[in-house]
């Protein structure tokens, strides 16, 4: 899917019809409703947006103002926008490709409000693809990115839909005008959890992409000498270009191994909930909150670093590049904002840290956090020993997570109230969950190269590239390891050596580790990265298709330029 987007530029209007709509249906609605809506989502007899975010809320669902209010007497919801900033905005496809959309809605029965609920809303007619009366429909404009999908707006003035459009597998309202409670009230954002795992893996194809470009490209790009008098080298010759591009090959693997462990995650939790056990809705949040933040901001940046590493046709849009740096900083906002994202992982982490010190020893993800020793032992560490790197990753989060939680707590013993205690250490709440989440990508980086059995040189270099990975991650986070002492100077010194190393290591296998991707030039688009390497001329063919080439003599040098140069001319 991800693969497909991207060949469409970022996608098209129908594109949230596959990645959300129907999904909230499969996810959302009942046996009956799905035998109603799912086939016809499935054969596009329908096209669907899911229309959450309006102009004055997207991060804060609770404070949606689009109501949907029941009328026991005719059995209906009113859909209603009440005011401008109720107005949905930005969903994908609802301008003008959707024909029906998930809304949405502060649920309102027998007086009471039971909070945001999901409906389905007819919004264009099927006959003539005119909106329904009550719809007000359009287009936001232009975007940074991704300009072929139609973001909409929408308002609903008292717009009447049966009873049954309400999606009803977890919450329900019955005929009389009862509430009946969903298992958990989070359940409303069971979607919202899926999409976010899915953004992890579109980080990974994002970054994937870049790298294949970037590294392509600088085996074809000569420049310099290396040496007085010999031929120009490849530019991936030089150290500080393996330095550049390297860990962002190295993230794009570990980014791929982590999307398969959150599908598989998603895949079992979401099968015990269908058997009643909620007990892994928390922690499946968390992670899917936490790695979506994360794997979409290093995503971008390391986009970023792939077109500079790229010199000036990287900024071309021949390079494939910007493009893919707006789809990845559509990803870091779209589905939960990357700072709201990962404060969602901290409030997980702060509470399983308090279990902890209550005696509670913690399972999954979160477990070494009641393994890790709180006062380290320092020693000389084999920094090129990946079970040491692994570890000095945890000890960190570790540390991280306890800093955080006691200066909450400390400041909460001061007088301030929970809420602004929280406040006041978000910074560290960030950058502790960070460091949680940048330990479970070491981890399971280091678990997924020793199930490897294939081939033993393709475990050898997936080794390389994962240690590659973790010693980039200690040298740039340098001071949070030597904060207390778990690593000295002396190990920070070897790790660099080592990582040197590692770039020299990985470089004769760098084109068949991008090759090993297998992005074809067409989901690619990129004159730059192209398989055969025949950029020059493929770029001197590009130019030439420039709009502005299409004539000899532009129409603007008759309008404009020419009178200009005239007038100048006759001043003189
Ligand atoms: C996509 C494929 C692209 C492929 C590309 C490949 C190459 C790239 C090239 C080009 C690509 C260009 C493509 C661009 C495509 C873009 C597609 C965009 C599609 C976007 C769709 C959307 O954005 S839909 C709208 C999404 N909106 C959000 O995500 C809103 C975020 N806000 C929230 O989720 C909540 O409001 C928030 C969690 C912030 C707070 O909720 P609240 O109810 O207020 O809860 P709170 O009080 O904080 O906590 C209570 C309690 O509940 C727990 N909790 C919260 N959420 C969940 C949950 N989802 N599940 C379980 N539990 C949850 C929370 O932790 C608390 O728990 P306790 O601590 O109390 O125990
Ligand atoms: C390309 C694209 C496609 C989209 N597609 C859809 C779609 O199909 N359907 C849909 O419903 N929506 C869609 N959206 C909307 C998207 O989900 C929201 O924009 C996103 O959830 C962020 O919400 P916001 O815009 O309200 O940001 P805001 O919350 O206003 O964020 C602004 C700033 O405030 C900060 N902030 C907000 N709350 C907090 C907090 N509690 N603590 C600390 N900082 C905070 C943020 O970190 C950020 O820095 C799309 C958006 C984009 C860009």
């Amino acid at each position: 899917m991800a693969a497909a987007l991207q060949t469409l530029g970022g996608g098209i209007g129908i594109t949230l019809h596959w990645i959300a709509f129907t999904p909230t249906i499969e996810q959302q609605a009942t046996e009956e409703q799905k035998k109603k809506w799912l086939k016809l989502a499935q054969d596009v007899a329908i096209v669907g947006a899911y229309a959450q975010t309006e102009m004055g809320h997207g991060t804060f669902v609770r404070g949606l103002e689009t109501t949907a209010t029941y009328d026991p007497s005719t059995q209906e919801f009113v859909i209603n926008s009440p005011t401008l900033t109720s107005t949905k905005w930005w969903p994908g496809g609802l301008g003008k490709t959707a024909n029906h959309a998930t809304v949405m809605a502060q649920l309102y029965t027998r007086g009471k409000c039971y909070g945001p609920h999901n409906f389905m809303v007819q919004i264009r007619s099927l006959e003539n693809h005119q909106p329904c009366p009550g719809v007000t429909l359009g287009d936001i404009g232009p975007k940074m990115e991704s300009n072929g999908n139609d973001n909409g707006f929408a308002r609903f003035d008292h717009v009447r839909i049966p009873r049954e459009n309400m999606l009803m597998k977890f919450a329900r309202v019955e005929a009389d005008g009862t509430y009946v409670q969903p298992p958990s009230s989070k359940l409303a954002y069971s979607n919202m959890v899926y999409l976010r795992g899915t953004f992890v893996m579109s980080a990974a194809q994002a970054l994937a992409s870049a790298t294949t470009i970037a590294v392509r490209y600088s085996c074809v790009r000569r420049q310099s000498e290396m040496k007085p008098g010999e031929p120009e080298p490849q530019i991936l010759e030089y150290q500080t270009q393996q330095y550049k591009l390297f860990p962002q090959l190295a993230a794009a693997y570990a980014f791929w191994f982590a999307s398969w462990f959150m599908t598989q995650q998603h895949g079992s939790i979401t099968g015990s909930m269908e058997k009643g056990d909620m007990s892994g809705l928390a922690e499946l949040h968390a992670l899917s909150a936490g790695l979506k933040s994360y794997t979409t901001a290093v995503t971008a940046r390391g986009i970023d670093v792939c077109r500079m590493a790229c010199g000036g046709h990287g900024y071309s849009h021949a390079s494939g590049l910007p493009a893919l740096f707006g789809g990845a900083a559509a990803l870091c906002t779209a589905e939960g904002e990357n700072t709201v994202m990962m404060l969602q992982t901290a409030r997980y982490l702060v509470k399983c840290f308090a279990q902890s010190q209550a005696g509670k020893r913690l399972t999954g993800t979160v477990a070494y956090l009641s393994a890790v020793q709180p006062s380290p032992v320092a020693g000389n560490r084999n920094m090129s020993d990946l079970g040491t790197l692994v570890a000095a990753f945890q000890h960190r989060a570790a540390r991280m997570v306890r800093h955080a939680a006691m200066q909450m707590q400390g400041e909460m013993q001061k007088g301030k109230a929970r809420e602004d205690a929280w406040n006041s250490c978000s910074v560290l709440l960030i950058k502790a969950a960070e460091a949680h989440v940048h330990s479970f990508v070491v981890r399971n980086f280091a678990e997924t190269v020793q199930t490897v059995e294939v081939d033993e040189s393709v475990r050898a270099v997936l080794t390389s590239l994962c240690q590659l990975y973790s010693l980039y991650g200690i040298t740039e986070h340098a001071g949070d390891f030597l904060k207390d002492g778990y690593l000295t100077g002396r190990d920070i010194d070897a790790a660099s050596s080592h990582l040197s190393a590692m770039l020299a290591r990985v470089r004769p296998d760098a084109v068949a580790l991008v090759d090993a991707f297998d992005l074809h030039d067409k989901i690619l688009r990129s004159v730059l990265g192209r398989y055969d390497g025949r950029v020059y001329e493929h770029l001197y063919e590009w130019a030439k298709k420039s709009p502005l080439n299409k004539s000899e003599v532009h129409e603007s040098y008759y309008k404009y330029l020419q009178p200009f140069l005239k007038s100048n001319r006759a001043k003189l």
